[in-house]
This record gives structure tokens, sequence and C-alpha cells, in this order.
């Protein structure tokens, strides 16, 4: 196997009285689609948080395979510019020529490519994520991170974006990690799905992306289990 893109070992975190992480360990390999699963506390945003280096660790260690690793964030709430055309929300209005070229063929890839001149404001909510994702693309991360970017979607919308989300970064080979409550999602997304329970990750499993119905259902199931009940081996 290639080396890690990141690699955390240790990793802790207290914020005042309060331990947010203890012992969390997992490397990121260059191409993977990893998600972070969990209830609600367990950690996973700081852990995000961490990578992103928007925050430090209190103790541990992250090791990135290059020190000036370009990382984008896609959260639920999309973050676009009301103010601006959904191309201008690509281009940043940039006059540069090449870049127009770049945010045109962004809009192609996500699909959005007759929607260059409207604004955001008449997008729905799955046209708006997948331009929140176009945005991040723009700047050819080498590391996506998705923080529960499909949350506020309605259940279809949610299932067509899981669907054209895990094929734009497979197709651009991108590392991924996507923090998710829904397992569904997880096993359907991601080539290693990992849970994270009270601040440490218990266990994890390979994922079922591109696989069928049934596969995801098994992988689904299992992740639940072990989220519901964590005395359960560390590797599925
Ligand atoms: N800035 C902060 N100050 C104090 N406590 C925090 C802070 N950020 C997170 N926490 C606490 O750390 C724990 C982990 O929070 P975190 O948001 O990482 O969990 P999560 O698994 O992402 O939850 P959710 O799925 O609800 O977003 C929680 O108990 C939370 O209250």
């Amino acid at each position: 196997m290639s080396e890690p893109l990141l690699t955390l070992e240790r990793i802790g975190k207290v914020y005042g009285a309060k331990m947010a992480l203890h012992d969390v360990n997992f490397s990121l390999y260059p191409g993977e689609f990893i998600a972070l699963v969990g209830m609600s506390g367990g950690g996973k945003s700081t852990i995000l948080r961490l990578i992103a280096q928007l925050e430090a660790p209190t103790s541990g260690e992250i090791t990135f395979a290059q020190s000036d690793m370009v990382t984008r964030v896609m959260f639920q709430n999309d973050r676009l510019l009301p103010w601006l055309t959904n191309v201008q929300n690509l281009s940043f209005k940039s006059s540069d020529p090449t870049q127009q070229a770049r945010a045109l063929a962004m809009l192609d890839t996500i699909g959005l490519a007759d929607f260059a001149n409207g604004y955001p404001s008449a997008l729905s909510g799955g046209q708006k994520q997948r331009l929140a994702l176009g945005r991040a693309l723009m700047a050819d991360p080498q590391l996506l991170l998705l923080d529960e970017p499909l949350g506020a979607l309605d259940a279809l919308t949610r299932r067509k974006m899981q669907a054209s989300i895990a094929k734009i970064c497979h197709d651009q080979q991108l590392t991924t990690l996507l923090i998710t409550h829904d397992v569904e999602e997880a096993a359907r997304m991601a080539d290693r799905v990992i849970v994270i329970k009270d601040g440490t990750n218990i266990y994890e499993a390979d994922g079922a992306k591109g696989q069928d119905a049934a596969t995801i259902g098994t992988v689904a199931e299992r992740v639940l289990e072990v989220i519901l009940n964590p005395a359960t081996p560390a590797r599925g």
C-alpha cells in the first residue's frame, strides 16, 4: 500500500473540563474515501477540525505527507455567495480566462452547465450542494473534508447526491473524509468506514462503495450494531 496522506496517532483533544477526543488512531491513504460515523457528540467534527488544522490536538500527533497540503472543507451549510452568479461562485469573479474556462468546465462536471449565469438562490438544495462541492474542487485539493454535507437535504435528493459526490470524488481520485450520522450513507459512499464513539475510533470496516444494495445493507447493519454495542472487535 502507498504511504498515507495523513496519520493520526494517539490524538487527544480537551476543551476545558471536557475531553472531546482520546486516543484516536487512523491513517488516510491517497485516493481513499473514508467515512467517520457515530452518534452525536462522539468527536467526529473535532477530528475534522484537527485534520483541517483549524485547531491543534491537545496530545498526540497528526503527520501529513507534505506540509503545504491543499485541503478544502464542505459543510452542511453551502456557504455560497448569494450576490455572485453560479459561475462566479466558482471563479470568484476572476478575469483570468483560464480560471473562467475552469469554472465553466467544473459546472459541467457537477451537472450545472445550464445554470452558469443564474444565482444560487434559484438552485435546489441538491444543486446548491453540488455548486459548493464544485467550489471546493476548484482549489484542486489533495484532501476533501465533507462535514455532514447532505444533512439538510430531503431523502431522495440526498440519495442522488450520495451517488453523484461519490462518482465525482472517484473520477478525480480525490482523497476524501466524510462525516455522517447515516450508516447507510457511509456504507454506500466509502471505501472504509470508521466508527467514532466517546472520543475514540472503536471499529473499522470495509465500505461497500459501488456495490449492490444487499452488500451496502449488510455493512450498514454491522456498523450500526457496533455503534449501539461498543463491546465489539476492532476490525470487520
Ligand atoms: N469548542 C468546544 N468547546 C467545548 N466542548 C466542545 C467544543 N467542541 C466540541 N466539544 C465537545 O466535544 C465533544 C465532541 O464534539 P463533536 O462536535 O466533535 O462531536 P460529533 O461527533 O461531531 O457530534 P455531532 O455529530 O453532533 O456533530 C462533545 O461533547 C462536544 O460538546
